[in-house]
């Protein structure tokens, strides 16, 4: 089949490549010249596991290549794939802007029949929207298919190729039919619905799994205050295949360009036709409010953060991703500078991302963890990057004013800690967290 993608995030990339791979023709569009061009010359945009290899190798192959023109992708094109963002506007609704102004474009360059495939996670109702948008403006026929994407980054190839599920919401057995055979290499488990159900199903998907982590955050805060420890709670409530064991990682919250935007227009969506969807409400609420338990457990130890230098392990909302749209790594260290304190921040991939996003002279950007740490009162681990669990905190201890470690992500065991000196906290574990004020900490050897 011959398809055009457009947009080249990590959805219409990964799509596209996906496609291709599966020896379908992919055309991949994108209105940002910058970005055509690096991937015209095997460059990646984004930073995603395996994904440069099959960009490279369908490329050389013939069936993948890259431009920004839609009007030619779209008429050499059977099927055309919307995956252009929807991000939130200041109400939290979904902004539509961009997939209305694609839609038109893909109208506009219409010479015969179309399957147009929306990617994008959009609003119950955009779809059939976006029909009539396009029906005003061409009298060629085409069908809409709405088929949510539920990649996550860092494994968007392995989600990809092994999807849980293919959802497929369409009012037109025919063009069912047609989207069907293209994604039955990669699974059997092919559930068709209306259009609004399929939008539906994509966000109740993304507010459950926000659910499950507002819910074990909570617990967490419970767990601290009454001696119980939420790692094994979480293990323990994880075997009941009711419940299961994913996303009942404790921590500072979730963050990245789905979670957060998707909940929020969920509320707006149930909001529009006057339901308070009051669940939702308090699990984004008590997202927010987790991340700042990482400065309470600051002034726990310290009282004041005024005058303090704070390493910052970590920027990207997750790690194997140079994403960081809505980190808690911002709200954090807004706060920190706010109250006065000194940043010291490093991450492995994403700390150009995060200087575009947040810059400030009370913020030094260093090499690694053990530069950041160079000096400090108290590191905060805020992704969980593997290499900031090698260090050993005996030697480490010696290069920081203070051996304060502050574990958003629940990263060390007992056994790293022992001997360490270090005052470690984390979150929910307190037979973990080593407290002490810090008028009692000895002078550094
Ligand atoms: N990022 C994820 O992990 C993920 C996973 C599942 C679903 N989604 C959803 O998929 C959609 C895309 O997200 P993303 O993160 O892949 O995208 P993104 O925001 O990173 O990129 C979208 C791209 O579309 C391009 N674009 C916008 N309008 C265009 C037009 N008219 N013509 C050509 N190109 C145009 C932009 O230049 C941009 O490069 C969103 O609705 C998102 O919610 C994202
Ligand atoms: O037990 C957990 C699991 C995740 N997180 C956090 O939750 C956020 C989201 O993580 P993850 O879901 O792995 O990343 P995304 O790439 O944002 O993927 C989500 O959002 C995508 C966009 O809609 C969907 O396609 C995916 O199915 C959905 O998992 C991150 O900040 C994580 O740190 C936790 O705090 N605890």
């Amino acid at each position: 089949m011959k398809i055009a993608v457009i947009g080249t995030g990590y959805v219409g990339l990964v799509s596209g490549v996906c496609f291709a791979e599966l020896k379908h023709e992919v055309i991949c569009v994108d209105k940002e010249l910058s970005k055509i061009s690096k991937l015209q010359d095997g460059e990646i945009p984004i930073y995603e596991p395996g994904l440069q290899e099959l960009v490279l190798r369908n490329a050389a192959e013939g069936r993948l290549s890259f431009t920004s023109d839609l009007a030619a992708a779209v008429r050499q094109s059977e099927l055309v794939i919307l995956a252009v963002g929807t991000p939130s506007l200041p109400s939290g609704e979904a902004n539509l802007a961009y997939i209305e102004q694609a839609a038109r474009e893909v109208a506009q360059a219409m010479d015969g029949r179309k399957i147009i495939m929306t990617k994008s996670t959009v609003p119950v109702g955009t779809n059939h929207m976006l029909k009539q948008v396009i029906a005003e403006l061409t009298d060629q026929p085409f069908d809409i298919v709405s088929v949510p994407e539920f990649l996550r980054e860092g494994t968007a190839v392995k989600d990809t190729f092994n999807p849980d599920r293919i959802v497929i919401g369409s009012d037109d057995p025919a063009a069912v039919q047609a989207v069907i055979e293209l994604h039955r290499q990669l699974t059997e488990n092919i559930i068709v619905t209306d259009l609004r159900s399929a939008e539906m199903i994509k966000y109740a998907s993304n507010a459950f799994l926000a659910t499950k982590i507002s819910f074990i955050n909570e617990i967490a805060n419970i767990c601290e205050k009454v001696g119980a420890d939420v790692s094994q709670v979480a293990a323990g409530i994880g075997y009941d295949h009711r419940i299961g064991h994913a996303f009942l990682r404790a921590g500072i919250g979730y963050g990245g360009s789905c979670f957060p935007k998707d909940t929020q227009a969920l509320i707006q969506i149930a909001g529009n036709v006057d339901y308070e969807f009051k669940l939702l409400k308090s699990v984004v609420d008590v997202n927010h409010q987790q991340r700042f338990s990482m400065i309470h457990k600051l002034e726990e130890i310290f009282g004041d953060l005024k005058g303090l230098t704070v390493a910052i392990w970590g920027l990207a909302f997750k790690p194997n991703t140079d994403d960081v749209r809505d980190a808690p790594a911002i709200d954090i260290i807004r706060e920190l500078v706010l109250r006065g304190a000194a940043v010291k921040a490093c991450d492995p991939i994403a700390m150009d991302n995060f200087r575009k996003v947040m810059d400030s002279e009370a913020i030094t950007w260093c090499e690694d963890g053990l530069e950041a740490a160079c000096d400090a009162d108290a590191i905060c681990l805020l992704t969980e990057w593997q290499e900031y669990c090698r260090y050993q905190l005996k030697h480490l201890r010696r290069v920081m004013k203070h051996p304060v470690l502050i574990d958003g992500r629940n990263m060390y065991n007992q056994e790293q800690l022992q001997d360490s000196g270090f005052i470690y906290r984390s979150i929910g574990r307190p037979s973990m967290n080593t407290v002490a004020a810090i008028q009692t900490l000895q002078p550094l050897v």
